[in-house]
């Protein structure tokens, strides 16, 4: 059978646009289907557009908050949302553009405008044309999570917010995940009233209580009213605005805003692409299942990035592309198993996560060393000024190894990569520990840390 292409690619996210350039570099003809803009949710709705915002508002926040530090502005720090808003799309362009044209130009690319569906284990079809090849890749990623009672309600999503321009009066937040305490906290900065509701116990349910207890702490200062254990169930017009009702067994079962973002989880793109008749099995959740190298229940179709449940990150992503790209054109092969878990969520300070925290160990009951320090009995952090936080360290009792970290403080997002890189390569902690480095920086103690280390009860 001769087929149109070598490979389809589906989607342009993390893993896709990639793929297709580094199989076009080695000679194979490859046709690249989108169905929205090129870049896919990182690019336009995700990770670029969101730090863009986070970086306004700290500038807001600093502008609006260092009289402690002798700085002090005589007038009135106001917020143009307008151009906000066209500094991050100015960005997005950019990113988009050179996606587009590496793309356009690349005589092995074909870039085919629509949405694909898969018509057999060979063939897609897109605006009811059908294009074959031998094998296929799928990079479809998700969309926000809508819980039932909020159909035909005016919410904004992630992408949604991103559009408005005027402040929000008082910003309801459904959700204390990533997306929900990165723009709760950036529209407190930029000047809405917030109340983040989340139906958990705690706030970033992946994390220690101390971390997220702590974040908690951070959030109340900037007057952003948390509800816990409040579970949203639904809501309606009110007025002007929007009447959330809440299951709880404490506080008002309803609550009025002017606006309400529901950031309630992500799901796959993946009930529409005709998976089930190919026979490509997906999870309960509809995350296609992948083996060690990302290849599906059938042989010559792959999954990568947030479709196959197995990330949820531009860099797992990404790295998803490295996997299978090894296995096509490396000599070192790499493999799902190799991947170490890690994660920023970029609150002001950020929170950085490797590996395991106290909760993981305690649950797997292994037998470890803690090393735990505050912000606050750290040199470079009084001198910022920005003393809130938490940093914690585990290392393997057995082994020495270092099993994770959990850093929460300013630059946590930058120093935690010692932690990732010692794990990568299983160094011992005393390596570590036994380094200098510069003074004055957070990076510093981490060395000094280590000569503390507890055994964890
Ligand atoms: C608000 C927000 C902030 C985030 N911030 C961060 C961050 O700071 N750091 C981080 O690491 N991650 C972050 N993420 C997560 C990150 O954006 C994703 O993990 C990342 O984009 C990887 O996605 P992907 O490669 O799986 O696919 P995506 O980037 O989602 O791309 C999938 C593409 O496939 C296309 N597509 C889908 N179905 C079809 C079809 N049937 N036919 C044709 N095309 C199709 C879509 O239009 C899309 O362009 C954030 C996410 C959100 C929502
Ligand atoms: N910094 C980053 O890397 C970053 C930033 C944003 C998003 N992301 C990606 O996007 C994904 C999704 O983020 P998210 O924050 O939407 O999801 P999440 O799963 O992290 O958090 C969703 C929260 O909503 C709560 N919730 C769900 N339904 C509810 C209801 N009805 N009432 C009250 N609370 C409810 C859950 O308890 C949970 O705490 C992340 O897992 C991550 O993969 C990453």
């Amino acid at each position: 059978m001769t087929f149109d292409f070598d490979a389809i690619i589906i989607g342009t996210g993390q893993a896709g646009t990639p793929l297709a350039a580094s199989m076009a570099k080695n000679g194979l003809k490859v046709g690249i289907i989108e169905k929205s803009q090129v870049g896919g949710t990182c690019v336009n709705n995700g990770c670029t557009p969101t730090k863009a915002y986070v970086a306004n508002a700290r500038r807001a926040y600093i502008a609006k908050n260092s009289s402690d530090m002798g700085v002090k502005i005589n007038g009135d720090v106001t917020i143009d949302l307008k151009q906000i808003k066209q500094r991050k799309e100015d960005i997005i362009s950019e990113s988009r553009s050179s996606i587009k044209e590496m793309l356009e130009s690349n005589e092995n690319i074909t870039l085919i405008n629509g949405k694909a569906t898969f018509i057999d284990g060979n063939s897609i079809a897109v605006n009811n044309t059908t294009y074959t090849a031998e094998k296929i890749y799928i990079n479809v990623g998700g969309r926000p999570r809508i819980p039932e009672g909020f159909n035909g309600v005016d919410y904004l999503t992630n992408e949604t917010i991103l559009q408005l321009e005027e402040i929000p009066e008082h910003l309801i937040v459904v959700g204390g995940g990533y997306i929900g305490l990165e723009f709760g906290q950036m529209f407190r900065r930029f000047g809405s009233k917030i109340t983040i509701l989340d139906r958990g116990s705690k706030l970033l349910k992946h994390e220690d209580d101390d971390m997220a207890q702590e974040i908690a702490n951070i959030f109340k200062k900037e007057q952003i009213h948390i509800r816990l254990n409040s579970k949203c169930i639904s809501a309606k017009k009110s007025g002007k605005g929007i009447e959330v009702n809440v299951d709880c067994a404490e506080g008002s079962p309803s609550i009025t805003g002017s606006h309400l973002l529901l950031a309630t989880g992500r799901i796959p793109n993946t009930s529409d692409l005709g998976l089930d008749k190919i026979g490509v099995d997906t999870d309960e959740r509809g995350y296609i299942k992948v083996n060690n190298s990302l290849q599906t229940t059938l042989d010559n179709i792959w999954a990568l990035g947030d479709c196959n449940g197995q990330g949820g990150f531009t860099h797992t992503s990404y790295n998803d592309f490295q996997i299978v790209n090894s296995h096509l054109f490396e000599e070192k092969k790499r493999f799902l198993s190799d991947r170490i878990l890690c994660y920023a969520a970029f609150i002001d300070p950020p929170i950085a996560r490797v590996g395991l925290n106290e909760e993981d160990i305690r649950r797997k009951g292994i037998k470890a060393k803690l090393a735990k320090k505050p912000m606050s009995e750290i040199a470079r952090a009084k001198e910022k000024g920005e003393t809130q936080g938490l940093l914690k360290i585990f290392v393997e009792e057995e082994t020495n190894k270092f099993l994770g970290a959990s850093f929460l403080g300013t630059g946590a997002d930058e120093y935690v990569h010692t932690i990732i890189d010692m794990m990568y390569a299983g160094a011992s902690y005393t390596a570590l520990r036994d380094a200098v480095h510069i003074h004055p920086t957070v990076s510093e103690l981490i060395p000094t840390m280590l000569e503390k280390l507890e055994s964890i009860k």
